[in-house]
């Protein structure tokens, strides 16, 4: 099947993501502690939501569902993807008391960067499965689901039946494992889910440490990439996708074919951000009808433009941006010091 063939043409959105919503607050100071750092911006974050901007950025019809909370900083992210041309109708307003997950970022040096989390009591894993509008996901060519709402009830059961009327309806379906330890409990449990709706998926995308994550039911000592790969074409996966930060990215596919892609030079500020610019360029690539190679080079080259941006979100690149950037890759103009 070739990729484009993958998606169905008659269908009125091209993407969907379900998930988490959230604001990261992006440390102005950079290349210090935040011990040290007193101000900050504030942006949209959460992975589906920034992977959801990417795509709405490189033109693709886009909609999201999720929860927000009943406060100014629920309203600002509606606000957002309301501005970004995302359909938010599938966007609920938590009535409980819940509150926005919020995310600080301490960027110490381009390559030593954490998140400090505030995710007590946070709207985005209040959504429940009767808030999944399953109109939104039948008109979709492709759903997007990412790990971390999978984390607690009743946000796991929507993704659940997300997952349902994804397969009711013939879209295809992504996993971006978007693991994020603080979310969980228990490794058990969080292997038992990721394993659960890996095998629902079309694409499964990840990095090598998330895969080890959810293998450790399973039997891979040597941490093999084509190991892990085959697993998943057991159940419904035709591509999985291993990611290895600078290191590039190995796609392999069903018929047993496997692609690597090489990361691009970057003056990097600061590397979150990059798996989520990665997954919506590959995919918009794939939704082009590209090879996969070609979809994995334009992924990490939207990557190198994320990271060498202080958002996240806000730095998604339009698609001439991402073409230009190979450009000068490939004719030398960008290098790791001078971009
Ligand atoms: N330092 C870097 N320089 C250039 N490209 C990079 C760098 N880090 C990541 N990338 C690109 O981004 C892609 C995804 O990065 P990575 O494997 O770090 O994903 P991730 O861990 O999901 O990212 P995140 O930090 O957002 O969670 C890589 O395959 C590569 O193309
Ligand atoms: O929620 C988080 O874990 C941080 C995000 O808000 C951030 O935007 C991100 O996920 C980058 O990948």
């Amino acid at each position: 099947m070739s990729n484009a063939a993958r998606f169905d043409a008659a269908k009125t959105l091209d993407f969907v993501a379900v998930g988490r919503l959230c604001i990261d607050l992006n440390a102005n100071e950079i290349n210090r502690p935040m011990e040290e750092t007193v101000t900050f911006t504030k942006y949209v974050g959460g992975s589906p939501a920034n992977i959801c901007i990417g795509m709405s950025r490189l033109g693709l019809k886009t909609a999201f569902i999720g929860k927000v909370a009943n406060d100014q900083m629920g309203r600002f992210i509606t606000g957002y993807l309301n501005k970004e041309g995302i359909d938010a109708s599938g966007v609920t307003v938590d009535q409980s008391g819940a509150v926005t997950g919020l995310a600080f970022t301490e960027i110490k040096s381009p390559t030593d960067c954490s998140i400090l989390m505030y995710r007590d009591n946070v709207a985005d894993l209040l959504l429940e499965a009767g808030e999944v509008r399953e109109e939104l996901i039948a008109a979709t060519k492709l759903l997007l689901i990412s790990g971390t709402a999978l984390a607690q009830s009743p946000s796991r059961e929507a993704v659940f039946q997300a997952l349902d009327y994804a397969k009711k309806h013939g879209a295809v379906i992504a996993f971006d494992l978007d693991y994020r330890p603080y979310t969980w409990t228990s490794d058990e449990e969080t292997a038992v889910y990721y394993n659960l709706a890996a095998e629902k998926c079309d694409i499964i995308i990840g990095t090598r440490e998330e895969f080890d994550m959810m293998e450790r039911l399973g039997n891979n000592p040597g941490r093999d990439d084509h190991i892990t790969a085959a697993k998943w074409f057991d159940h419904s996966a035709d591509i999985v996708i291993i990611k290895h930060g600078k290191d590039g990215s190995i796609a392999y596919t069903k018929d047993g074919a496997s692609h690597r892609a090489r990361s691009f030079p970057a003056k990097v500020v600061k590397t979150f951000g990059a798996g989520d610019s990665y997954a919506a360029g590959f995919l918009y690539g794939l939704m082009q009808g590209w090879e996969i190679s070609a979809s994995m080079e334009f992924g990490s080259a939207a990557a190198c433009i994320v990271i060498s941006s202080h958002s996240c979100s806000d730095a998604m690149p339009k698609a001439p941006q991402v073409h230009e950037y190979i450009e000068r890759c490939l004719a030398g103009e960008i290098t790791a010091a001078s971009n």
